[in-house]
């Protein structure tokens, strides 16, 4: 039988899942009739379960999503305008992050698009995936800072060392030299490396436009666009709605798979 300077070990070493396993097998009778070997196999799966939950919790505070609150389960398929659960239960499974795909996010002023790309962050957090939710309006007022207070090379690596990376509201403007420098240096080293979610009100068609240097934008979009999985909402303002959060949307209801 384990003795309190045991569990006291336990708690030094940071075996507290363990420890919490022992003491309610302590305190049921029934665990009496247990084995050593069950004993010792249900205390490491405690201790295996909230390494898990703490790396998960860890995981989304860093993310800094905008939407703590959303997850692919709170997503209402039913009143639907075309996003399939089929579709999304596909994005959940996390194969295109092991293939280091992207996501593209499209669909006018408040259609969603922010929740679903932190609902999806948060889905990525569950399967261990690091995160960093930033706007793309306030990115790139930060970089240009950082090349300034001398903070550009951390920054920069962050934004290419995270597993996904959620660039919301992109688009919002045509792009000045630094930042389609910055977007460039930050799409060709998570090329093939990394996954990023972007969401955007303007329709990729027009992106090129956008990023305004042709030979740049090519280069950008060639990276960012062609292994992304697309999903377009539709429908009125979910803003307009508040009193009936539903997601909506979905380009020809389907996801457009690479
Ligand atoms: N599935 C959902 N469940 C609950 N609330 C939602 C859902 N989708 C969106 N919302 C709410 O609707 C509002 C608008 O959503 P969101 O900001 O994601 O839209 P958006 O398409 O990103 O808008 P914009 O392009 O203007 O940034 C938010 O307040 C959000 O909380």
């Amino acid at each position: 039988m384990l003795t309190n300077p045991t569990l006291n070990q336990m708690q030094t070493l940071g075996l507290n899942g363990m420890a919490t396993a022992w003491r309610e097998l302590a305190e049921q009778d029934s665990a009496a009739e247990l084995g050593r070997d069950e004993w010792l196999g249900l205390m490491l799966d405690r201790e295996v379960a909230m390494r898990a939950d703490k790396r998960v919790r860890n995981r989304l505070a860093a993310a800094r999503l905008r939407f703590p609150e959303a997850c692919i389960e709170d997503i209402d398929f039913a009143a639907s305008r075309g996003l399939y659960r089929r579709n999304i239960m596909a994005l959940a499974q996390g194969e295109w992050l092991k293939a280091h795909e992207n996501l593209i996010v499209t669909g006018q002023t408040g259609t969603g698009k922010s929740w679903l790309a932190c609902a999806i962050g948060r889905q990525a957090a569950r399967l261990d995936h690091s995160i960093l939710y930033v706007r793309a309006p306030r990115l790139f007022e930060d970089l240009a800072l950082a090349r300034l207070d001398g903070r550009f090379p951390r920054l920069i690596d962050k934004l290419i060392r995270v597993q996904l990376l959620i660039l919301d509201d992109f688009g919002t403007h045509s792009l000045s030299d630094q930042q389609r420098f910055h977007l460039f240096e930050i799409v060709e080293e998570r090329y093939r490396r990394k996954s990023t979610v972007i969401t955007a009100q303007t329709p990729v068609a027009r992106w090129h436009d956008l990023i305004a240097d042709p030979t740049v934008a090519d280069a950008i979009l060639d990276r960012l666009v062609h292994n992304a999985h697309r999903i377009e909402l539709q429908g009125d303002s979910m803003r307009k709605q508040k009193a009936a959060p539903v997601l909506t949307g979905g380009e020809n209801g389907e996801i457009n798979h690479p």
